[in-house]
């Protein structure tokens, strides 16, 4: 369960602790203290010391989501599934492929974890989807993704706020999250992110979470960063 009310602002942000030591994360976490409830722990701290950390932090009452990004034969994912419901994990993400998306589910069944399936990558364009070899326009692979997602149980989607509409209006139901990666407040620097969407408008947009990384990790101040992204959260629910 979530450790704060859904309609706290804070819910609505999940910041990615990509840093290079388990003592940087532990450093960042102190420094964003009650300012920040919700973490995202993704390949660079979960190949290292990240889901004993993880485990620890959900332990403390914040809201931890693992983005493992699963993709492997179905014992595999349904086992990694399994041991990650352990930790006292709140999310976990699984690329979205139909028999991923079974397996995941499978892991899962009766526990509290969401599974998240991710569809296109913020960092791809239409370019880099033909590249990977893909017909059609990414935001019909998106659109299809994300209703193939929701038919196999799935608890969200990650897309970019840009496709968050269009996802509603293709009938994704409320209680499936959108949880959008890609977030860039205003004169930020893109990055390798390709799809961007500032906090405000992705909230004024439909994402029910907002993913951020390098805006808040990577710069001098994390706590005035973060502050600033839940006050636009803020002004765009009026
Ligand atoms: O699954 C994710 O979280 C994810 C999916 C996606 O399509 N794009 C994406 O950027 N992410 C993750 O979201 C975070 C974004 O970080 P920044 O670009 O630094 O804000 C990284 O940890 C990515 O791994």
């Amino acid at each position: 369960m979530s450790p704060i009310s859904n309609q706290d602002p804070r819910a609505k942000l999940f910041v990615a602790l990509d840093l290079p030591s388990l003592a940087e994360a532990e450093r960042l976490v102190a420094r964003l203290g009650d300012t920040v409830t919700h973490y995202k722990i993704g390949y660079r701290l979960g190949y290292s010391d990240g889901i004993a950390f993880g485990r620890e932090l959900a332990a403390s009452g914040k809201s931890i989501f693992f983005d493992l990004k699963l993709h492997d034969i179905d014992n595999t994912v349904r086992e990694g599934v399994e041991s990650i419901v352990k930790t006292g994990a709140h999310y976990l993400t699984v690329h979205a492929y139909p028999q991923t998306m079974k397996a995941a589910a499978a892991g899962r069944a009766g526990s509290h974890l969401k599974i998240l399936a991710v569809t296109i990558l913020t960092s791809w364009n239409d370019v880099d989807c033909a590249e990977a070899g893909y017909a059609g326009s990414l935001q019909s692979l998106v659109q299809s993704k994300a209703k193939q997602a929701v038919a196999l149980g799935m608890d969200g989607i990650v897309c970019s706020a840009q496709e968050t509409g269009l996802l509603r209006a293709a009938g994704i139901p409320d209680r499936v999250e959108l949880v959008t990666p890609g977030i860039r407040p205003a004169g930020v620097d893109s990055g390798d992110q390709k799809r961007i969407v500032t906090p405000r408008a992705a909230i004024a947009g439909g994402a029910d979470r907002l993913v951020v990384g390098r805006p808040i990790t990577a710069v001098a101040d994390p706590v005035a960063a973060a502050q600033a992204i839940l006050d636009e959260i803020v002004m765009a629910r009026g």
